[in-house]
């Protein structure tokens, strides 16, 4: 198995620059089902994340405990919320966004299981699962059957490991995740240091990020990342390709301004103006 470096090359091949002519309406509208009662900073994160990645719009579907927590949090961020207080129990919204993303925050209620099972076995939008939706899935493995083919997953390695069982090896790990790719059909964001993507047969390997990144709320980031640039018409693969990138260099870019220590996840999103330039001027 030979991966294919993330670099910038492999960026450059991917990237689509904004057009003069391009409105709010045309610029991808997501939408980030996210947050429970003391998580709602997840949805906060990856709503925010995923308008500063170039969304034109984009809607939170958080509890109704989030509703002024998110609309407060995040003016530019439309807000629907769950006829639960502390939980979302029932997934539904009449709006027409170009790409999902759901798990950060959500907490793994019954209810909120039944909620992710209805959604996504009529979901059609292509869809970024992440954090708790992970687990429920982990717990409830038959709906992975549901899940339209090259929906991508980003399991960090305890919730890999929740979907895949343990592993022996990092050779293993390997085989485990692509065996479960092909099974499924799914874009696999296998987080870590450094983070590879699995697409089937196909390995590629990341190659910015630093320590930096191990800091709560990191991978809420990504989530809201990846699917901004979905919902922007990029294809599942180039979305989670070039989001891991874009993600990891905000970190590099920021590490001499910032140290190791303070980083935190709204610096991921504070410095990916300065990574979405360095990839302009190449
Ligand atoms: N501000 C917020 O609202 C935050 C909400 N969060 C949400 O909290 C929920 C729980 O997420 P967690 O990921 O904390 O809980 P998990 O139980 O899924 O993961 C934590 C476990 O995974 C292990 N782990 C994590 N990363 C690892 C790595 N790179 N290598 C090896 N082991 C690793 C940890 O040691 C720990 O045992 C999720 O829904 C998440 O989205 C977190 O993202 C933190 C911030
Ligand atoms: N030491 C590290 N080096 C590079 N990247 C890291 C490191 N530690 C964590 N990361 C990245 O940070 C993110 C953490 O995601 P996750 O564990 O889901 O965080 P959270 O659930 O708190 O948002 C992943 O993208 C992972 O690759
Ligand atoms: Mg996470």
């Amino acid at each position: 198995m030979q991966p294919i470096f993330i670099d910038k090359n492999e960026i450059i091949k991917r990237y689509k620059p904004i057009d003069s002519h391009t409105h709010k309406g045309i610029q991808g509208h997501a939408l980030i089902i996210a947050g429970s009662y003391g998580k709602l900073g997840a949805a906060v994160l990856a709503s925010k994340c995923c308008l500063k990645s170039g969304c034109g719009l984009v809607t939170a579907y958080v509890p109704e405990c989030g509703y002024q927590i998110l609309q407060i949090s995040n003016p530019e961020v439309m807000t629907l919320t769950d006829e639960k207080e502390k939980y979302i129990s029932n997934i539904s919204f009449d709006i027409k966004p170009q790409a999902i993303a759901i798990g950060p925050g959500l907490g793994q209620e019954i209810e909120t299981q039944k909620a992710v099972h209805d959604f996504i076995k009529t979901n059609k939008v292509p869809l970024v699962i992440d954090a708790d939706a992970l687990n429920i899935l982990s717990k409830n493995k038959d709906w992975l059957a549901l899940l339209q083919p090259k929906t991508i997953l980003t399991p960090h390695p305890k919730e890999l490991e929740r979907l895949i069982g343990k592993w022996s090896t990092e050779a293993d790990k390997f085989d485990k995740t692509i065996a479960f790719s092909k099974q499924y059909g799914l874009v696999i964001v296998m987080k870590g240091a450094p983070t590879h993507i699995i697409d089937e047969e196909t390995v590629y390997k990341n190659t910015t990020g630093n320590a930096a990144l191990a800091t709560a709320g990191s991978g809420d980031v990504l989530t809201g990342i990846i699917t901004s640039l979905v919902a922007q018409s990029y294809e599942p693969i180039d979305a989670a390709v070039f989001g891991v990138y874009l993600h990891g260099l905000t970190a590099d870019i920021a590490l001499p301004e910032t140290s190791y220590q303070s980083f935190i996840a709204s610096d991921i999103i504070k410095y990916l103006g300065k990574a979405f330039l360095s990839i302009e001027n190449n």
